[in-house]
């Protein structure tokens, strides 16, 4: 779906301010995945996602939206289409007098008749747990900070793009909220939509990615399933990035010696291993 090849940013090239956002990153995001960008504060994952929809273009190398690559013009002016992105921090950007037309820009972009603008919209805010005949006629500057967020995230929603890309969604939302938008974007997943998200929460990456792509300084620093990439939790620790608590105490174990698996992203998970320690029910010996 999105293919991106030696990719390097370099906002104002050729000035004394010239800084290498990214470099020689190439990446893989098939139809249908869902896929976790990590990686530091400033180690380059919105200028990553910003090349997916054409809001910024390669320094060098190429990125492919469904084969077409976003330095053509005529496939910019389109990518909006396939591609929607939520930006950091969206609440910031809202505009329009109420929320539902708010929530339908995309869709009258699109060109769409009222009747299923209606419908789209309705059903976006359901999806974002707001009422739609209780929000829709409010304006969105009367709204709470996450409720706000959800406003903008129905938005994109509404428009059904086949790929999302969130710059942290979820950010400053309580823990249910959170909860909410995560199931939410497995359920877009599971309607056939790829899902790129880019979060510091790792155990939401640990619950949800399929594949977890961290980012250091620019480059690919580690790619592959959570259990895979948070199963090196002194790797991760080295870049800025924790791992989820049930890997942490498992990994611990395994260096003092014991037989526990690493790479467990659950309490679940953990309590099993745990178990194995102490099958007849008694203490775990290093509890
Ligand atoms: N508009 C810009 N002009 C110049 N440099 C920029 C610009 N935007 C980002 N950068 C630089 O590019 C690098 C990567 O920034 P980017 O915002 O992509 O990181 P990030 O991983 O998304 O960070 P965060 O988690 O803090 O959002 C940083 O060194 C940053 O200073």
């Amino acid at each position: 779906m999105i293919l991106v090849e030696h990719l390097t940013h370099i906002y104002a090239p050729g000035t004394p301010l010239a800084l290498t956002s990214l470099e020689d990153v190439s990446l893989r995001i098939e139809e249908g995945e869902f896929v976790v960008l990590a990686g530091a504060t400033g180690s380059g994952k919105t200028t990553l996602v910003q090349h997916f929809n054409g809001l910024l273009l390669p320094t060098a190398g190429r990125v492919l939206v469904d084969g077409r690559d976003t330095r053509d013009k005529r496939v910019r002016r389109d990518l909006w289409r396939t591609v929607g992105l939520l930006f950091q921090n969206p609440e910031q950007q809202l505009f329009e007098e109420n929320v539902f037309a708010e929530v339908a820009f995309g869709c009258r972009n699109l060109g769409l008749d009222e009747g299923t603008i209606e419908i789209r919209v309705r059903r976006a805010l359901e999806m974002v747990g707001l009422e739609p005949v209780r929000f829709g006629t409010l304006s969105p500057f009367a709204l709470s900070r996450g409720q706000q967020r959800r406003v903008a995230l129905a938005g994109v929603l509404a428009y059904r793009p086949r790929v999302l890309v969130l710059d942290e969604p979820t950010s400053g939302l309580d823990p249910a909220a959170r909860e909410q938008i995560w199931q939410m974007l497995k359920g877009m997943q599971q309607h056939g939509h790829t899902v790129v998200v880019i979060t510091h929460h790792m155990e939401d990456a640990a619950r949800y990615a399929d594949r977890v792509v961290v980012l250091h300084r620019g480059k690919i620093y580690r790619q592959g399933t959570p259990r895979q990439v948070f199963g090196d939790p002194e790797g991760l620790r080295a870049v800025g990035l924790d791992v989820p608590m049930p890997g942490e105490l498992m990994y611990r174990l395994r260096q003092r010696g014991l037989p526990v698996n690493t790479g467990i992203l659950t309490l679940d998970e953990a309590e099993a291993e745990l178990k194995k320690l102490a099958p007849s029910g008694k203490a775990c010996p290093v509890m």
